[in-house]
């Protein structure tokens, strides 16, 4: 059981020294936390919209939810395009902020071998061990606790499931099957993902939730924010044949009943795609966020 990141073997030089100098992490108990925001103190020139400017915006705003739409990928596998509504990624953005800077915070996930992650991981509601592939009380890099998982989120992935439900009623399967096709799930667990333009995820399958959850294929729920994501998926640990698609700023995708299981994992962050408005309004960094959201 537990899911299973691939390893990636040890970062690139590169990579480290751009994630250690341009964090100003806090030092707590030995770990950096990662702030996903820039920094406030710095100079950031900013001139007021003005007020054509911000109904321009506000048209812009209702022609992207008129935009906004779906892919059934594969049976149990949902993709909601541009779903998260502008001022709820901000939110989620300043939200994931403030807690990664706290305790339990972001920090670089890696292995007793040495080997990292190439993200930063935060985990909600309960911690993800990489080395042990288990859910703890209290993770082993800093005896923290996860902070609680914010009830707006829980809500958005319950309400992305309850909508994909209604599609799948509306274009594919009777009333009476789709809870089967994609069953219903409530999240006590949600992990964090904060990839720079050059993170990536190799492909894994998330297994280490309980027997009985993994056993109903309770699906996944994976919000994306930032910048775009090459994502990867397919039945075996073989990139060549994987499929791909393209996660937005705003997407949803969601993995459960037959699909529970897939491999997947992200090979590359399009540098410079996030939406303006996360740096404008929320002063993201460049780079992604990914929650996954999932029941214990
Ligand atoms: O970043 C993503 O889209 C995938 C993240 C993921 O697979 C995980 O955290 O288990
Ligand atoms: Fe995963």
């Amino acid at each position: 059981m537990g899911f299973t990141y691939q390893q990636q073997g040890k970062p690139s030089p590169a990579r480290d020294v751009s994630s250690c100098t341009s964090a100003k992490p806090d030092l707590i108990q030995n770990v950096h936390y990662f702030d996903i925001c820039r920094d406030k103190s710095a100079p950031v020139v900013k001139l007021k919209p003005s007020l054509l400017e911000k109904n321009r915006e506000k048209r812009q705003e209702v022609e992207r939810r008129k935009g906004s739409s779906h892919r059934f990928l594969q049976t149990g596998m949902v993709l909601l395009e541009n779903h998260i509504i502008r001022s709820d990624q901000i939110k989620i953005v300043k939200k994931c902020r403030e807690l990664g800077i706290g305790l339990g915070g972001f920090y670089i996930p890696g292995y007793d071998s040495g080997s990292k992650l190439q993200l930063r991981m935060m985990c909600l509601g309960k911690n993800w061990e990489p080395q042990s592939k288990e859910y703890v009380d209290v993770r082993s890099v800093d005896g923290a606790k996860a902070p609680i998982i914010p009830e707006e989120f829980k809500k958005l992935a319950e309400e992305a499931i309850q909508y994909s439900h209604e599609l799948l009623i509306k274009e594919k399967y009777k009333i009476e099957n789709v809870k089967e096709i994609l069953p219903l799930m409530h999240p006590d667990i949600c992990i964090v993902n904060f990839y720079t333009q050059s993170g990536k995820l190799g492909l894994h399958q998330d297994r280490d939730e309980s027997p009985e959850s993994l056993h109903k294929r309770l699906p996944v729920v994976s919000f994306s924010i930032g910048d775009d994501a090459e994502f990867l998926y397919g039945d075996d640990r073989d990139v060549d044949k994987a499929k791909k698609v393209t996660l937005k700023s705003g997407d949803v995708l969601i993995f459960g009943g037959e699909s529970r299981h897939i491999f997947h994992g992200v090979s590359s962050i399009i540098p410079n795609s996030a939406p303006k408005y996360l740096s404008d309004d929320a002063n993201l960094r460049p780079g992604r966020i990914n929650l996954t959201f999932r029941q214990y």
